[in-house]
Parts: C-alpha cells; structure tokens; sequence
C-alpha cells in the first residue's frame, strides 16, 4: 500500500512540477528543432521507429557478450537503413532525431554514413564519385575511414602507411612497413567495412608527397572474406561504445589502380607526375563538417543528461533542508541547481554557437564556389574552437549530472554511463582537444601581431586590437559581460603573446619557445572560444523570434551561463581589470538568485527538450517520474537472477566456506 502511494507521489510531483511552467513548452521545443514543422518531422520519425517492436532489446546490451553485442547492433541498424529507405527518409534528416538512440550501444554503420561518406564528397572527383557514392548509398560499399595508426594519430605527417605508385602497372602498392604503421581505431573497420578511405604516404617518380587518401576496397563484396595482402580485425574492449567494431587494418605489398588515389584536389598523372593542389586546405571543408555535427551531438547528449538528472532531482527526496521537517526534493539544495541550471543553459549555447558556424559555413561554401577561399581559415578555426569547448563541456556536465544522482547515476539503466562513455571520446576523436587549442591558438597570436602591424585580420579576431569598449555599456549588463570576455581575451592573447616573446628571446628558437608557452596558449584558446560561445548565446536569444515568456526563460539561462563562466574564470577578468572583486561579489549574488529564479523552470525546461522514454532509455528520467520501480523492474532482467543460488556458490564459494580455512 505504502510502495503505490511512494509511486503516486512521483508521478504527483512532477505533475506539479510542470504545473509550475512559466512559458510553452511547445514553442521551446520547436526553438531546439529548429523550427515548428522540423517538430513534426522529428516525431513522425521518431514515431515510426519507436513503434517497431524490433529495436526493443529483449535482454540488456550490458548483459551480451561482445559477440552478441556486436550482432544486436547490426541487426538494429541494418533494420533501421531499410526501414528509413523504405519510408524514403534521407539519413542525414534522420540524424535530426534521436533516433540513433535505439542503438544502445553504439552504430557499427556510423562512420559509413557520417566519415566515409563526407570524405567521398569531398575529396574524390566527379568521375570518382559516380563510381562509388551510388554504391555507398545502397550499402553495397560499407566504408570507413583509416587515418590514425598505432604510432600516429595527431601527427598526420608522421603515417607511415605508403602508396607507392608503380608506373608499370600503373597501380599503387600499399604496404604496413612497421608495426607502429598498422592502422588502428577506425569505426566499422573490424568487421563491418568492406572499403575504406586510406591516408598514405603518397610516393611517386622516387619523391615522397606526404599523405593523400585512397580509396581501398578491403573485402570481397559478395563473401566478405577479408581481400590477399589486407590483413584486418577488431581491436578490443573499449571504455564505451563496443558495438562499433574499431579495429586495425595491414596491408602486405597490396596493389590498388591509380584511380583510386582520391584525386579531386591532387592528382598523379599516368606517368607518374603528381599535380598539387591549387589550395592546400580546400579538404577541410569535411572536417567542419564532421566538427559542426559533433557539435550538435554534444548538446543533444547533454540534453538528455539533464533531462534525466533533473527529472530524478524533482522524484528523489534526502535528507533534512530544516531539521524535523520532511526530506525535500533533491532539487530544493541551491547546490543541486548549481549542478543543474548552468548545463541546461549550456544546451542552449552550444546549439546556437552550432548553427552559427553552420551558417558560416554556408556562406563560406557559396565563397568557394566563386573561387573565393579566404574565409575557410577563419571557419577551420571556428569549427575546431567549438568542437573542442563543446566536447568537454557536454562531457563534464554529463558527469556532472551522473554524480547529481547519487548512487543510482553509478546504474546502467540510467543511461549515465553510455551517455559518458559515447561522448568522452569526442575530446579526443576529430582532432584531439589541446591540439585543437593550440592550433586556434596558433591563430589568435598570428592575427594579433598581423592586428598590431596594421594588416587585416578575419572578423572573429579583429576584436584583438580593438580598441575598449567596455564604458559604451551600462556596468553589468548583459553587453557589458560579453565586452569583459572580449578585453579579457584580447589582454591574455596580449600577455601571452609578450611571454612568448621573451621565450624566444631565452631558446632562440620558436617552436621551444611556443612550447614552453602552451599552458598559457591553451588558455587563450579557451577563453576565446568561451567568449564567441557566450556572444553567439547572446545574439541569438536577442535576436530570437519568440513570445515574451520563452525569451525571457532563454534570457535568465543565458545570463546565468554568462556569469557562471565569468565566475569560473573570475582571474582573467581581474587580471585584465574589467571586473572588480566587488562586480565579481555581486555577480555571484545575482547567479545564486537566478538558480532561485530558474528552479520552478527545470523540469519544464528539460520537457522542451522534447526526448522520448525508449529514446532517452532511463530508468531515472522517464516523462512519468517511476524511477524505483523502474529500477527495481530493471535489475529482474539481471542474468544472476535467474537462480536463487548462483552457479559460482557451488563452483567455488560453498568449497572455501565449508573448509574451514
Ligand atoms: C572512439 C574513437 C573512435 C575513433 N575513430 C577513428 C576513425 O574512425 N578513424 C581514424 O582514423 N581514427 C579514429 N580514431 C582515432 C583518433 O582520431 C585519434 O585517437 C586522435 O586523432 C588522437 O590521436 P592519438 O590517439 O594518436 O593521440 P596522441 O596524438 O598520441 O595524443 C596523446 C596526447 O599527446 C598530446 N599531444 C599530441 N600532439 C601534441 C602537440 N602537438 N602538442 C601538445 N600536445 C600534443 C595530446 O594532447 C594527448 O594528450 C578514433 C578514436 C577513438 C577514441
């Protein structure tokens, strides 16, 4: 009787919790979309998937083994390709929705559809396209693509996979000279792929030209059976996703035809003679790609983080907030907002610093076609500053979330776990995050001295030499925060830049020096990210075509992110002396009042989000609230349960306790 009336309660008190919604929570969720009919295409989707019985795991992915694991997987998402082809929905408007999430543990098709499938577009030819990308698009090529080795990930430059042209047969020979050559990590590489895009040290006419990608099949397409001179497999356990089959690939002396060097910006020539490309960094337009998506899978992760975690926090109720009073709900502790409130705020900022750089790219895309590629520096390093800060953000605020849960976050059925683990290796996949730092960096220090010389600089770092603007606002506002981030930026590119000097003046030689310099590199880099993140979250919720209550929700969550990141990085703002200890004291004061503010708006905030329960699978952040007995319903499916006595009590417990030793 008491357990119903436990249950009752948390279905009740999320009621009264949405009760409480200050603003339409319809309108805000079509904010997230992007728009009101993207709503409705998202849940026609998300529908139509959901309502298939075979995306339903019988037994928990956490109970299969990695075989089984890897099987399921498959037999998911080769049903879900049919399933959107037959009902004529493009992948890339699936991956607007969430459904991806009905596999659990990961998408051994993911690099296929989303890598392979960008590099094809971008780096072979037209003719070389309507060979492959029909074959792709039916999945008669499974693709991946294998840059990293053993040895090398970061340093491209140091592959030591060669394609080493023969001009005789007028073919490539690829070979893994050195153990450290053998390409490892690639999704789908272990089993799934039956092609890949090949980085290797291009060789020709006895020159060597560094690495060019090639297209390689691996695989016979009818068997499977792995092709002679490939030698490939999976590389093991990982933290998270296993269902992806990353895996290792060697090649023995195996020939490929010139026309497989993916030659739309290089090209070798039927003799032998290698024609360079007119701009060396026309292939980074599928790395922004690739970036912006990771971007945007960052703040949809950390929506259902928080999603979940706030929802648990309106249910969960501990310990005492008055002494002999009843337990409160968790989300009552100011700490428990602290730990909430600022990631909401956070899915807003990384969405809309996304659709910033996507509309960037668009323009920059619409340049290129004119022949125009002088913004393509300024979006590179805009994608690699986004990339990295939403990387880490999103990983940091969904452990963050998982511990505001207490105990019951450490559970699989939580759904934590897999989100940490399948957004953690986004810090280091795409390019490694401090590398990324320094290669924004890198460019902060360049313009700022071309700034001083009076050369032009690109518009996201004019701001570097600009003069203040800081008495322009009214003190604390909105726009005098972001015009603090600017000078705060400026000043710690302006002092790094100087110590940078002075290092070089010490080693006479620059790349000692800039090492000696990275700490503080990074930071610059970070601060200036912070900074384009925080204005984008500004300008958008200015400009924004809303009813007056969603914009005001969006302008409180916006003012808290600015001011927790002031407060995250009061240093810099002192140091540069456009905040005050007391602006800082009551900064803090405000931030206190709007997690006050905000608290009655959380789980409302979080419905926005708009996640369905088998999209979101938790057992802690379902729409209705039945966290424990959802937990309790979820731990029967343990195998161990199975028994009353285990198999091991007989095997070796009963032995050591009936020997006395
Ligand atoms: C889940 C997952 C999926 C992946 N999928 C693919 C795939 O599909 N295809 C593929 O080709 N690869 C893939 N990778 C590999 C990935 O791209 C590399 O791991 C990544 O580029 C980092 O390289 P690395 O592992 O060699 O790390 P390293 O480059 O060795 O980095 C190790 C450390 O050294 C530091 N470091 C390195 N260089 C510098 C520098 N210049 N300055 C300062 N610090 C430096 C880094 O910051 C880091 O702390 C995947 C990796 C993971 C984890």
């Amino acid at each position: 009787m008491s357990e119903k009336k436990d249950l009752q309660d948390c279905v009740e008190e999320l009621r009264r919790e949405r009760a409480q919604c200050s603003f339409d929570v319809e309108e805000l969720t079509n904010i997230f979309d992007g728009g009101k009919e993207l709503t409705a295409r998202r849940r026609e989707i998300e529908h139509l998937i959901c309502s298939d019985p075979a995306f339903k795991d019988e037994v928990p992915p956490e109970y299969l083994s990695h075989e089984d694991l890897y099987t399921n997987e498959v037999r998911k998402v080769t049903h879900l390709m049919r399933k959107l082809a037959e009902h004529n929905i493009p992948l890339r408007e699936a991956s607007i929705t969430q459904v991806h999430s009905v596999l659990r543990d990961g998408n051994p098709l993911i690099v296929h559809t989303s890598m392979f499938a960008n590099a094809l577009a971008s780096l072979a030819n037209p003719k070389q396209q309507q060979q492959w990308v029909p074959l792709a698009e039916k999945n008669r090529i499974i693709g991946t693509y294998a840059q990293t080795e053993i040895g090398h990930g970061t340093f491209v430059r140091g592959l030591e996979t060669t394609a080493i042209f023969d001009p005789e047969t007028k073919e490539f020979v690829l070979h893994s000279p050195t153990i450290t050559s053998t390409k490892w990590w690639p999704g789908g590489l272990g089993k799934t792929a039956n092609a890949a895009i090949v980085m290797a040290q291009l060789y020709t006419q006895g020159k060597c030209y560094g690495p060019h990608p090639f297209f390689v099949q691996l695989r016979d397409f009818d068997t499977h059976h792995s092709l002679p001179g490939v030698i490939l497999g999976e590389i093991g356990p990982r933290l998270g996703i296993n269902s992806q089959d990353n895996g290792y690939l060697r090649f023995d002396h195996y020939r490929i035809p010139r026309t497989n060097m993916l030659m739309r910006h290089s090209q070798v020539l039927e003799d032998g003679s290698y024609v360079k490309p007119i701009h060396n960094k026309l292939s980074y337009g599928t790395m922004v790609w690739t970036r912006v998506a990771i971007v945007h899978s960052c703040s949809k992760k950390l929506a259902c983080a928080v999603t979940i975690a706030t929802r648990y926090s309106a249910v969960r109720h501990q310990s005492e907030l008055v002494p002999g009073k009843p337990e409160p709900q968790i989300l009552e502790y100011q700490t428990q907002q602290y730990k909430l409130l600022p990631h909401i705020a956070s899915v807003f900022a990384i969405l809309f610093s996304a659709s910033s750089v996507l509309r960037m790219q668009r323009n920059v895309a619409a340049s290129i076609s004119k022949g125009n590629v002088e913004l393509l520096p300024e979006l590179h390093i805009l994608s690699c500053a986004m990339k990295a800060l939403s990387s880490q953000d999103s990983t940091q605020g969904i452990e963050t979330c998982r511990l505001a849960c207490g105990g019951h976050g450490y559970i699989a059925s939580s759904g934590l776990p897999s989100l940490y683990t399948s957004t953690t290796c986004t810090i280091t996949y795409e390019g490694e995050n401090t590398v990324l730092l320094l290669q924004v960096a890198r460019y902060l220090i360049k313009s700022y001295r071309a700034g001083l010389e009076g050369l032009p600089v690109l518009p996201s770092v004019m701001y570097l030499t600009a003069p203040s603007a800081m008495h322009q606002s009214p003190p604390l506002s909105n726009q005098a925060l972001i015009e603090a981030f600017r000078i705060s930026s400026a000043n710690l590119v302006k002092e790094t830049e100087s110590r940078l000097c002075r290092q070089f003046n010490l080693e006479q030689n620059f790349h000692y020096a800039w090492n000696r310099c990275s700490v503080a590199l990074v930071h610059c880099a970070e601060l200036h990210s912070r900074y384009y993140m925080c204005e984008k979250f500004l300008s958008t919720v200015e400009s924004i075509r809303a009813s007056d209550r969603v914009r005001s929700v969006l302008q409180d969550l916006c003012r808290l992110y600015l001011i927790h990141h002031i407060t995250l990085n009061q240093g810099h703002f002192l140091r540069s002396g456009t905040l005050s200890g007391v602006d800082l004291s009551t900064l803090e004061e405000e931030m206190y009042e709007l997690l006050a503010k905000l608290r009655p708006q959380a789980v409302p905030l979080v419905d926005a989000f708009d996640f369905r329960d088998e999209l979101l699978g938790s057992t802690l952040g379902a729409w209705d609230g039945r966290v424990y007995e959802r937990l309790y319903e979820e731990a029967q499916k343990s195998p161990l349960n199975k028994t009353d006595v285990s198999k091991a009590y007989h095997k070796y417990l009963q032995p050591l306790m009936k020997s006395n030793l």
